[in-house]
């Protein structure tokens, strides 16, 4: 009885776990099964983290068969949440996609991982439980062995009826975002022609930017563009190499470069940015305590640099240039905020510059890392954010070269104005002068010059002092200009003499002109002091007959007679007689 219970009891628990298993095996089957995406015949490219199954393998004892063993055991559990990032530590994650053929033909699909930054992704198609095909999408493995040489790692796959098991081993030094899409090949195309008008706009951007700043430094020989032009290529070259580019364009066959460019690249990117403030905000003249701590800034960061070689390991190169760059960063806004403190125009639009960069990288990094919800234009936060800062950099270039400009401007402008009279000087003789000589030569037209020298005004400063002499100057300057016509030319020729450029005007109205002037200092006092008398020479004739030069040396001639006539008297010499009038 006992033995016939026994075997009865024996073969209920056999029976028992025989249901359980099937049932096990069923549930396993079917709720992956019911829960795999079907695929219409025209599928459009879309993100289906959600419909991951996920298992982290800290210790990476998983190999694929162990994995897909453990998925179909239900080990794995639903990515409900459509999250993209697993904060990758240095440890796998292992990833099953099902992906169930509704249809009764095969249909090619492609899936796609949009980061081209992670090491590993090795990914699997499982028919049933038969291993059908296997690629190595990493950063590990050259690029040049993909099947598809597109910049975002994909693969093509033929789905048949039924279900495939996508299993996906994913590894990465960095926390690292894992967006994964799948679409038929022509959305998947349209897809990646989308980021390439981005990334072609990016570099044209950027590229133009470079071109411009070189430009102002080849014309300028400033440090501060070179710098800035050095900061711009670095930006571009750890981006064009982070974002995949370089691996897929420059050095496909290379993966150790691959992995390496990225600390070295963003390390170059770090110190220029370091320099480049310096010398952009001038922090010598308006931080000269924190320039004298330049070579500790420097010598930090030239340890940091033979540190991440001498330990060899890419993911400390990595986070400790992590750390630093926010550092940075932080730093480039502290000196931005004490630069605009101590009166720093440029830091109006470096503090501004530098927060739109930083706000762009946040944002990525935050998405990266899964702490904000993924989205295309989060993802390239930092791309669009370092354009912006690029861009106000350059525009606060444009401005502080007009500044400069109007600056060189106004000094050329003063230097051609006498500062007592407020009258032209000599220097702009050639500027004002000539213009008018050369359209008068083509006209044929009479030209005339006076040159007037006050009489004994040697006397007026002996007698009345330097002070009294200059108003006396002022005075006559003023009483000289308001008898001219809007056209006449009047300068201050030297110390008590003046030069009047009379175009159109014939040897008689000059004269006539000269003897009015004479007789008003004649006639009255110059200012409540003193009294002064002018002589004046005069010269005539006609501009395509004789120079100016020639005309000149006639109206000095005649100055002279004129002084030596015995002063307070108007002489002219008529240019074609060369004889006093
Ligand atoms: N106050 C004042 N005096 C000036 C200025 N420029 C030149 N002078 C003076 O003008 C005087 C010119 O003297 P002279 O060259 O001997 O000529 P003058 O006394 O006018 O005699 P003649 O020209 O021969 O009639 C000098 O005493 C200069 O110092 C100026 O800007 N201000």
């Amino acid at each position: 009885m006992n033995i016939t219970l026994n075997e009865t009891l024996n073969k209920l628990r056999k029976i028992y776990q025989s249901v359980i298993t099937i049932w096990l095996v069923l549930f396993v089957i079917f709720s992956s099964v019911s829960v795999a995406k079907s695929i219409p015949l025209n599928t459009q490219i879309e993100l289906v983290n959600s419909e991951l199954f996920i298992l982290k393998d800290p210790k990476l004892l998983l190999d694929v068969d162990d994995a897909f063993a453990r998925f179909r055991l239900g080990d794995f559990v639903k990515n409900h949440n459509n999250e993209v990032s697993f904060g990758f530590t240095n440890s796998a994650v292992w990833a099953v996609l099902p992906i169930k053929n509704t249809s009764d033909s095969s249909v090619p699909l492609i899936l796609k991982v949009d980061n081209a930054w992670l090491d590993e992704i090795d990914v699997f198609f499982y028919e049933q439980s038969i291993l059908a095909k296997t690629v190595m999408l990493g950063d590990t493995s050259a690029f040049s062995n993909r099947e598809r040489q597109k910049r975002m790692p994909s693969v093509a796959y033929q789905f048949k009826p039924g279900t495939t098991y996508i299993v996906m081993r994913l590894k990465s030094d960095d926390p690292m975002t894992f967006p994964v899409y799948i679409g038929d090949v022509e959305s998947v195309e349209e897809f990646d022609q989308h980021n390439g008008y981005f990334y072609g706009a990016l570099y044209g951007a950027l590229i133009i930017l470079l071109i411009y700043n070189l430009a102002l430094y080849a014309y300028s020989k400033e440090l501060r563009y070179f710098l800035y032009s050095f900061y711009l290529f670095s930006f571009t070259a750890f981006n064009f190499m982070y974002t995949g580019h370089g691996f897929w364009l420059l050095w496909p066959t290379e993966p150790a470069l691959q992995q390496w460019l990225m600390p070295l690249l963003m390390f170059v990117y770090l110190c220029s940015g370091v320099m480049f403030t310096i010398e952009y905000l001038q922090v010598k003249k308006y931080l000269p305590k924190l320039y004298s701590y330049r070579p500790f800034i420097y010598g930090f960061l030239a340890i940091v640099g033979c540190l991440i070689v001498i330990v060899g390991s890419k993911s400390f190169a990595v986070m400790a240039q992590l750390i630093i760059l926010s550092t940075v960063t932080v730093w480039m806004l502290i000196i931005g905020y004490y630069s605009l403190k101590s009166g720093n125009p440029l830091a109006k639009f470096f503090v501004p510059a530098v927060f739109l960069g930083t706000t762009g990288s946040f944002i990525s990094s935050m998405t990266t890392w899964g702490l904000f919800p993924y989205t295309q234009w989060a993802f390239r936060g930092i791309e669009i954010g370092m354009l912006l800062e690029m861009s106000l950099l350059s525009v606060s270039f444009a401005f502080n070269f007009k500044v400069a400009y109007d600056a060189k401007l106004t000094a050329e402008h003063y230097a051609r104005i006498d500062p007592l009279t407020s009258l032209y000087n000599r220097r702009a003789l050639k500027e004002l002068v000539y213009p008018v000589w050369n359209l008068g030569s083509r006209q044929q037209t009479s030209m005339s010059i006076l040159l007037i020298d006050l009489d004994w005004f040697k006397r007026i400063n002996d007698e009345f002092g330097h002070i009294v002499g200059d108003d006396v100057l002022k005075h006559v300057a003023h009483a000289l200009k308001s008898r001219l016509r809007a056209s006449d030319i009047i300068l201050r020729w030297g110390g008590e003499e003046f030069l009047v450029f009379l175009p159109d005007t014939d040897v008689l109205q000059a004269r006539a002109l000269a003897e009015k002037m004479r007789c008003y200092f004649d006639e009255n006092n110059v200012n409540d002091f003193a009294k002064v008398t002018i002589s004046v020479g005069v010269a005539s004739g006609v501009a395509s007959k004789v120079s100016f030069d020639d005309l000149l040396k006639l109206a000095d001639a005649s100055l002279y007679k004129a002084k030596k006539s015995g002063r307070n008297q108007v002489v002219i010499v008529d240019e074609l007689s060369q004889e006093l009038v």
